[in-house]
């Protein structure tokens, strides 16, 4: 049983809370990113769950083993869970093979079935033949296939994984991507995955925690966290989202609704059921289109433009909240110029929730102007 229960965990540093009231449950054999803002508490969780950190209340259990409470400390070595960081932690002096091996010779492995453990781990992550080597002959992104190989032969249920690619380039990250999916699919171990990069956490992962100051902002699969943010930090937060006040909301009953976004009627999604005088609208730059000519639309003026590749970015600002900025693309030869007026049309959005008078206190400082954007 490798399901991980984390039920009103919290932790604090010299007062500061870092984890506060976290209840996740993990199902054995599940791939979990954890993704939140610089400081929201994800290394702290692993830690705890790695038995780094003894806790300040709540409980973890791994199957229907006691891990941690406030009674109960079970030692790193004693959790049985593998470990992957992004510095690699492997020891210089060793070569590949007794770095991947050494957990084995801890645990008095025999001497064949050592090998073929550590022929097979490294054979998993395209090393065969780099036994000998020491990691100062390897490449960035071979040293961390040799930190997965290590973590992979010693056959964890659990296996943690903190930013294991952060230190590697744009181009062995796609490669790594696919070695993590191979990975998991090999060892069916759950994995935690702690990672900065969105896009790698949405495209690996069956779930995804959001954190932030301490707190699970949301846990769902990608999908729905993009399309269906519990709150406005997700929404902001996810893909660059924005997030403006919309009136006047009567939802159709069958998960849409209408609403009134800068005097524009809208149709958007939403899962209630009941018409709300005021609330919250979240969706994406892909979502807002320039409005064909002599439709109605948001009024708006272009502040920039950024050639992005495939489309350019235009940012505007709308006269009736001028501490908003919108973002939309548009394709490379239709880029209006800088202080253009436009008329924005949208084709989709998200109803989040009431007004900010009923959001909670972190989501209401950073809508005190009303107005709310990713940047
Ligand atoms: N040993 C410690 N002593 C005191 N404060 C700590 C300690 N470890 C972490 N913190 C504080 O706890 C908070 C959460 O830190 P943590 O490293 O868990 O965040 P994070 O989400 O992993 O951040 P990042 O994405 O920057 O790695 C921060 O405010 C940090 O300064």
């Amino acid at each position: 049983m490798s399901e991980i229960r984390i039920s009103h965990l919290s932790k604090s540093y010299a007062g500061q809370q870092v984890l506060d009231d976290i209840c996740l449950q993990i199902g054995s054999g599940e791939f979990v990113a954890v993704l939140g803002p610089s400081g929201s508490g994800k290394t702290t969780l692993l830690r705890t769950l790695a038995g780094f950190e003894p806790v300040d209340g709540g409980e973890i259990y791994l199957g229907d083993r006691l891990m941690s409470s406030t009674g109960r400390h079970l030692p790193p070595e004693q959790r049985q869970l593998g470990i992957v960081f992004q510095n690699y932690a492997l020891w210089p002096h060793m070569t590949v093979a007794e770095n991947v091996g050494y957990s084995l010779k801890i645990a008095k492995v025999a001497d064949g079935e050592r090998r073929q453990r550590i022929d097979s781990a490294l054979e998993l992550v395209g090393l065969q033949g780099y036994g000998q080597r020491r990691p100062a002959d390897l490449s960035g992104g071979q040293r961390q296939r040799v930190a997965l190989a290590r973590c992979m032969v010693s056959r964890p249920q659990v296996v943690l994984l903190d930013e294991p690619l952060a230190n590697l380039d744009v181009h062995l990250r796609a490669a790594m991507e696919a070695e993590f999916e191979k990975f998991h699919r090999h060892t069916q171990a759950t994995l935690l995955y702690i990672t900065h990069d969105q896009r790698e956490a949405m495209a690996l992962a069956d779930r995804v925690v959001v954190m932030d100051q301490g707190r699970v902002m949301q846990f769902c699969s990608p999908e729905q966290l993009y399309r269906q943010p519990a709150n406005a930090m997700v929404a902001r937060f996810i893909g660059d989202g924005m997030v403006m006040p919309v009136a006047d909301v009567v939802p159709d009953g069958r998960g849409r609704a209408t609403a009134r976004l800068c005097h524009q009627q809208v149709r958007v999604r939403c899962h209630g059921d009941r018409p709300v005088a005021e609330a919250q609208l979240a969706f994406h730059r892909e979502d807002l289109r320039l409005a064909p000519p002599e439709a109605p639309g948001i009024a708006a003026i272009v502040r920039r433009v950024s050639y992005r590749g495939a489309d350019v970015q235009i940012d505007c600002q709308i006269p009736q909240y001028p501490a908003a900025l919108l973002s939309l693309y548009c394709p490379p030869g239709q880029a209006p110029a800088v202080g253009a007026a436009l008329s924005l049309a949208l084709a989709d959005g998200w109803i989040i929730g009431p007004s900010s008078s009923s959001l909670p206190p972190f989501a209401k400082a950073l809508t005190s102007t009303g107005m709310e954007h990713a940047y």
